[in-house]
């Protein structure tokens, strides 16, 4: 709890008594001019340290006016380092416990945004930077320097050089005050040691941020009068107050406008999205300093009600089938190679064993040397290595081309946006033409004034749109850049085939025929797992993709179905209030209608579609009873499918000639076969032979899974100078699931009694 006092408060003066300003905040943690950098850091950061590794992004913000301490907090000296060195080593450390069956990488960047510009503070004279959106429409500083460190004093230095380059000027308040926003951002990638074909890749980006002074931004804030001023010195500041304020109001419809400055762009995750955000909040104790603290109080009260939505990121190696049917093609291949020259071998050899008894012998003695055991040794583990390799970058390929396929998939919703903008603007256009020709022909006759405007409608672009067109742009920078990458990988995976093939050859030369048969056949085998593995795996990916295609055809019809109900319940009820005669087809249609309602057919068909779905993400085939037993489930999703799609069909063309009294059966389709997806469903022939998907052509919410994020604040004001010091902490830690739902924020709250 932090009690803010009325400096100018009179107890004795009575005509006041109901006008106290003194006002009572509640935050989880108030650290009072005691408190140490440890602890500070323990309350606030640590927490987001397990989280960061499993995934999940991480902002940490120092907030207040100048003096009070921020960058102290979060810098730190030499002796008494802060938020981001002590994070660092922890991050480190917990990564180093993990690292036998975990890969890592960590890259750090650190920037300033300085009157809206962006500057490197590893490598300045890269001049100013640019904020881009990637495909997946994180924000990223194109052109930063990334280091990649693991040494804490490594890390203190750079930190230490990169804020020299910071822009500070003194203040009355602060020798050194910042003048500038510091962003350190670290990103955490991390896979799996075990080498398989598909892998789960989680990557997590933290933020730690020590913002200018906010008083400025404060001062324009009371003083309407001064807020253009107050933008015009630091625009970051006040969009970062807006942000909170907008998103802080109870209902949460209303649009937050990120884009009003590149630090809320750059934070735009950490404050309304997938974060965890721990902010905190600086103060001064002093009694000249009440208006400051009590509007950096507000704000953190504010920030406290933002609700943020955590998910962990995951990349997996998803919608690669084209790809793995391509690699397992290429392995059949080389086995069936090295096949042939075992047999080739053993046939050369016998031949000798038979011709040449001296032969055999010096073989014999070859083979008991521990010269050529080692050699041999060594050939195989080159041989593993080799493919190893090749592997590797196969990996690395299929990758690329997923990024490529999902950078495809968003280029289409882009310009399906675009399409669909421009369509309606020639609709309006259309429609002012045909409206401007009709009023022309009337006015001919009447004289009358015209209704419709003399210029064509206003055919500026949307925001939407706008963004659009912009995110095109990088899409295509993207997909150039990844072609270059997949055109040296290419070339590589090449140089590396042709390695291999050349230590194949080495074999006969080098090793007995019993020792090259070990090898060969060791080889073999090694090709074998994998396209086992590489088999399944596609197998899996498949049903995944039939299924997700097929959740999309079917909220699409139950969206259908529900208008179509619809309106026939509003046209039964105007034939019923108008009391209009039905002709009997249609009434017998109608009675059909019901019946299936009332039966509750269609919504077991739905519940039996839901089950089967579900059955098949859980990965065992179903045992229920569907209507075709005993048939490959994917074809049963399709054939329900199939007579829906013939059902309507039929139906729209009138050709339903016989009246029934229920709706036709679904019936199974004629081939019986088929567990093998390549070869049965009409979905794997068509992804098989289609590198990319098209995307599905219907726009689903794109609301993804969420939960709420914590934030924090925390006033962490230690100044020796300050007769008293106050702070406050509001760290809410809402255990993020996976599935994505809301939690409320539920503050710790410590009190904390301020002393002199
Ligand atoms: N807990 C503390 N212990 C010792 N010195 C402190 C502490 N907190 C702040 N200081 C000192 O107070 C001075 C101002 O702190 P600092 O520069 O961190 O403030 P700031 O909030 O970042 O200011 P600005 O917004 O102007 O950059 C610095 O000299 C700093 O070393």
């Amino acid at each position: 709890m932090v009690v803010l006092m009325d400096p100018l408060e009179d107890p004795d003066d009575i005509l006041r008594a109901h006008r106290s300003r003194e006002k009572t905040y509640m935050f989880d943690v108030a650290f009072d001019y005691t408190a140490t950098q440890e602890e500070v850091y323990r309350a606030t950061t640590k927490g987001l340290i397990e989280g960061l590794i499993s995934g999940y992004n991480a902002t940490v913000f120092a907030y207040g006016p100048t003096g009070c301490g921020k960058t102290y907090t979060m810098l730190g000296t030499d002796k008494e380092p802060g938020i981001y060195v002590r994070t660092l080593n922890d991050l480190f450390k917990a990564i180093e416990e993990t690292s036998d069956d975990m890969q890592y990488s960590v890259s750090m960047s650190y920037l300033e945004i300085y009157n809206e510009m962006i500057r490197d503070l590893l490598n300045p004279s890269t001049g100013f930077l640019d904020l881009r959106e990637d495909s997946k429409g994180e924000i990223q500083v194109a052109g930063i320097t990334e280091v990649s460190t693991v040494n804490a004093r490594e890390i203190m230095e750079l930190l230490m050089k990169g804020n020299k380059q910071r822009t500070q000027e003194p203040t009355a308040a602060n020798q050194t005050s910042s003048r500038s926003h510091a962003v350190l951002q670290v990103a955490v990638r991390q896979q799996s040691r075990c080498r398989d074909v598909l892998q789960e890749v989680r990557f997590a980006r933290l933020f730690m941020i020590d913002l200018a002074g906010s008083e400025r931004a404060a001062q324009t804030q009371n003083r309407g009068q001064r807020l253009k001023e107050g933008a015009h010195i630091n625009r970051s500041l006040l969009a970062l107050g807006n942000c909170i304020n907008a998103l802080s109001e109870k209902n949460g419809n209303k649009y937050i406008n990120y884009r009003d400055s590149k630090l809320t762009r750059l934070l735009k995750d950490s404050l309304g999205g997938n974060s965890r955000t721990v902010m905190i909040a600086h103060i001064s104790p002093a009694s000249s300093a009440f208006e400051e603290s009590r509007n950096t109080l507000t704000y953190a009260d504010r920030a406290k009600s933002i609700r943020t939505r955590v998910k962990r990121n995951l990349l997996n190696v998803s919608y690669h089938i084209a790809q793995y049917t391509s690699i397992i093609a290429d392995l059949r291949s080389e086995i069936q190679r090295l096949k042939k020259k075992i047999a080739e071998q053993s046939g050369r050899q016998s031949n000798a064993d038979r011709t040449d008894i001296r032969h055999v012998q010096a073989e014999v003695q070859a083979h008991s040397t521990q010269q050529s055991r080692a050699e041999m040794d060594q050939l195989r583990e080159q041989l593993i290595e080799a493919f190893r390799q090749q592997m590797e970058i196969r990996k690395r390929l299929m990758e690329l081309d997923n990024t490529n396929m999902e950078i495809q998939i968003d280029t289409s919703k882009h310009l399906l946006t675009i399409a669909d903008w421009e369509q309606e603007r020639s609709r309006h256009h259309r429609k002012w033409q045909s409206e401007r020709r009709k009023e022309s022909f009337h006015k001919d006759e009447t004289e009358k004034d015209s209704d419709t405007p003399d210029s064509p409608p206003d055919s500026t672009e949307t925001q939407e749109v706008a963004m659009a067109r912009e995110n095109l742009v990088v899409l295509m920078n993207e997909q150039k850049k990844i072609r270059k990458q997949k055109a040296g990988l290419e070339c590589l995976l090449g140089q590396l085939r042709e390695r291999a093939r050349r230590l194949e050859e080495l074999l006969p030369c080098r090793v007995s025929s019993e020792e090259q048969r070990e090898v060969l056949g060791l080889l073999c085998k090694v090709h074998e797992l994998e396209i086992e593995n590489a088999e399944m795996q596609s197998h899996t990916l498949l049903k995944d993709n039939v299924i997700r295609q097929k959740d999309v055809v079917v909220q699409r019809f139950a969206q259908h179905r529900q208008l179509c109900h619809e309106i026939i319940q509003q046209q039964r009820q105007f034939i019923n209030n108008h009391s209009l005669l039905v002709p009997p087809q249609l009434q017998e249609l109608y009675d059909i209608y019901i019946r299936e309602l009332d039966e509750g057919n269609l919504d077991r068909v739905i519940a039996l579609d839901k089950v089967t779905i579900h059955t098949l993400k859980e990965g065992s085939l179903p045992k229920i009873a569907l209507p075709s037993r005993g048939r490959d489930p994917l074809q049963e999703l399709d054939s329900d499918q199939e007579s829906v799609r013939t059902l309507g069909s039929e139906t729209r063309q009138g050709r339903v000639k016989v009246r029934r009294h229920t709706l036709p059966p679904i019936l199974p389709e004629p081939d019986g076969d088929s567990n093998r997806v390549f070869k049965s469903s009409p979905h794997a022939k068509q992804m098989k032979n289609s590198v990319v998907m098209t995307p599905p052509p219907i726009h689903i919410n794109g609301q993804g899974n969420r939960e709420l994020l914590p934030s924090a604040l925390d006033g962490a004001l230690s100044y020796s100078l300050l007769s008293h010091s106050v702070s406050s902490h509001l760290d809410s830690s809402p255990e993020s699931s996976e599935n994505g739902t809301e939690a409320p924020l539920t503050p710790k709250v410590q009190i904390y009694t301020i002393h002199k």
